[in-house]
C-alpha cells in the first residue's frame, strides 16, 4: 500500500479533537449557560438587550459557550415575528484600538461573505488608517441602524484594545445618545483579568452590566469533556483507561484549560496512530500521553527560543542549570550571578542585571518560565523556575547550543531529570 491510504487504527474523526469543532453540548458549564441566557433574555422580549462581559482564562468555553447559545438564540427569535435578530462577530486580535475595532466591524458587515451584506452592500470597505475616529464610527452606526432590528455584537479577544476602550462606552450608548432606530448590545469576551480590572470606570458600567466568570476547569471536569469528544473521535477499546485521567490531571495542574487538553490528547492519539501503522498495537497509554506532553512542552519552548535573542537563550541556560542542581525556584540576584559565570565562560560580555530581569520576565509569558513570588526573612522578592519540563527546554536549548549532556548527568545526579 502506498504512503496515503485512508487505513487509521486509532482515529475515528480527529477533526472531533480539534479547536473548532462545536461539540453538541457544553460539558460542565450548566451554571454558567444559566447565568448567559438569562441575560440574553431580554432580546426575545423584544427589548433592549443586556451588555455582557465574559472574562476566564483561556480555553474554558468562552467563545464556545456564545457559539451555542447565540445560534440557539437566533432560532427561537426567528418564531417571533417581531423580533429581527442579527448578529456581527469580531475577533480583536491585532486590533489594537477602538479606531481598528470599528474599522475591522465596519468591514465584516460589508463583506460580501457576511449574511448582513445584502443591507450595505452598496457601501465599499474602509481603509484602516486615514479618518478621523468620529467618522468612522458615524460610518458603523449608519450601518447598524441599515441593518436594524436587534444587534449583538460580539467582540472576541477584547483584550487587544488595552487602554483604547471608548468603542465599548460609545457603541452601547449610540441608540440613545444619536437616536438610532436600532437596539444594540455588545458581548465582550476577554481572558485578561487585568483588562478588566483597568476598564474605565464609565466602561465597567455600560460594557459590565452582565459579567459572567468562567472558571478554570478541574481534572474531573476536563475529564468529561475528553470523553465526550474521545467518545466520537476514537474508534471504540484504543483508550487504556489512564489516558484520559492523565491528560485531565496534566490540564488541571497547568492551567485549567480544556483547549490544552483535547491538544494533549490529539498528540497522543497521533502518536498511537503512528506506531500503530508502523505495526505496533492499536492503543493509546499513559506513555503517549507523557511523550505527547514532551513534544507539546519542547515545540512550546522552541517557539518562544524563535523569540529570543542569543543573551535570551543564555538566560534560560542558565536557569536550566540551576534547575539541574535541584536549585529552583532561585532568586534573580543569584540567577544572574550564575548567568555572569556562564557567559564568561563562553567568552562573551554578560548583560546589565535590569536586562536579564527583562529576559526573564519575557521567558515567562512565553510561558517557560514561571515567577514565584516568595516572601523571606528580608521581605518580597522574585523567584524563577521552569514551567516547563528540563527535558523539553535542553533539548530545545540544543539546537542553539549544541551537546547539554553534562547538564543532564548533573540533573540525573540530582534525581530531577523528567
Ligand atoms: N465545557 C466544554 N465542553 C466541551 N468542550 C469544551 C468545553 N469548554 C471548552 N471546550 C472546547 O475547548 C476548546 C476551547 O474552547 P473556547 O475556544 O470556547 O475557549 P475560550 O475560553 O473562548 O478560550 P480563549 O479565551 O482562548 O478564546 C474548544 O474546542 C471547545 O469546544
Amino acid at each position: 500500500m502506498g504512503r496515503f491510504n485512508r487505513e487509521s487504527f486509532i482515529l475515528q474523526d480527529k477533526d472531533v479533537l480539534r479547536d473548532d469543532y462545536q461539540p453538541e453540548t457544553l460539558e460542565e458549564r450548566d451554571e454558567e449557560l444559566d447565568e448567559y441566557a438569562a441575560a440574553l433574555r431580554p432580546v426575545i422580549q423584544g427589548w433592549q438587550p443586556n451588555n455582557v462581559f465574559l472574562y476566564g482564562v483561556t480555553g474554558v468555553g468562552k467563545t464556545a459557550a456564545t457559539h451555542d447559545l447565540l445560534e440557539e438564540l437566533q432560532k427561537s427569535a426567528e418564531e417571533y415575528d417581531d423580533v429581527d435578530l442579527n448578529v456581527i462577530e469580531l475577533n480583536c486580535t491585532g486590533c489594537t484600538t477602538s479606531y481598528q475595532v470599528a474599522v475591522n466591524l465596519v468591514n465584516e458587515i460589508r463583506s460580501p461573505s457576511h449574511p448582513l451584506t445584502t443591507v450595505s452592500s452598496s457601501r465599499e470597505p474602509m481603509s484602516e488608517t486615514g479618518y478621523q475616529q468620529k467618522r468612522i464610527f458615524n460610518e458603523l452606526y449608519n450601518d447598524l441602524e441599515s441593518i436594524g432590528g436587534t444587534i449583538l455584537v460580539v467582540l472576541d479577544e477584547i483584550d487587544n484594545i488595552g487602554s483604547d476602550d471608548d468603542i465599548l462606552y460609545e457603541l452601547p450608548r449610540a441608540r440613545s445618545q444619536l437616536d438610532l432606530d436600532v437596539k444594540i448590545g455588545v458581548i465582550g469576551i476577554s481572558n485578561d483579568f487585568k483588562f478588566r480590572e483597568n476598564l474605565s470606570p464609565k466602561v465597567k458600567d455600560t460594557l459590565c452590566e452582565e459579567e459572567i466568570l468562567f472558571p478554570p476547569y478541574d481534572a474531573n471536569e476536563l475529564r468529561n469533556i475528553l470523553r465526550q469528544r474521545a467518545d466520537i473521535a476514537l474508534h471504540s477499546d484504543v483508550l487504556e483507561s489512564d489516558v484520559i485521567p492523565l491528560c485531565a490531571a496534566f490540564s488541571a495542574q497547568d492551567s485549567g484549560s480544556a483547549r490544552q487538553a483535547l491538544r494533549l490528547l490529539r498528540k497522543a492519539a497521533d502518536i498511537a496512530e503512528n506506531e500503530a501503522m508502523a505495526g505496533g498495537e492499536a492503543k493509546i497509554t499513559e506513555e503517549h500521553v507523557r511523550e505527547a506532553e514532551h513534544q507539546i512542552q519542547r515545540q512550546q519552548v522552541v517557539e518562544g527560543m524563535h523569540s529570543l535573542t542569543r543573551q535570551g537563550q543564555y538566560v534560560l541556560l542558565t536557569v536550566c542549570q540551576l534547575a539541574a542542581e535541584g536549585e529552583t525556584p532561585e532568586r534573580t540576584k543569584l540567577i544572574y550571578q550564575r548567568y555572569q559565570k556562564i557567559l564568561r565562560n563562553h567568552g562573551t560580555d554578560p548583560l546589565k542585571r535590569r536586562r536579564v530581569h527583562d529576559h526573564l520576565s519575557d521567558l515567562s509569558l512565553h510561558g517557560i518560565l514561571r515567577l514565584v513570588d516568595s516572601t523571606g526573612g528580608r521581605g518580597n522578592y522574585n523567584e524563577y523556575e521552569l514551567d516547563v519540563s528540563l527535558s523539553s527546554a535542553l533539548d530545545a536549548l540544543e539546537s542553539e547550543f549544541g551537546d547539554l549532556t553534562e547538564i543532564r548527568e548533573t540533573a540525573k545526579r540530582h534525581q530531577v531529570l523528567d
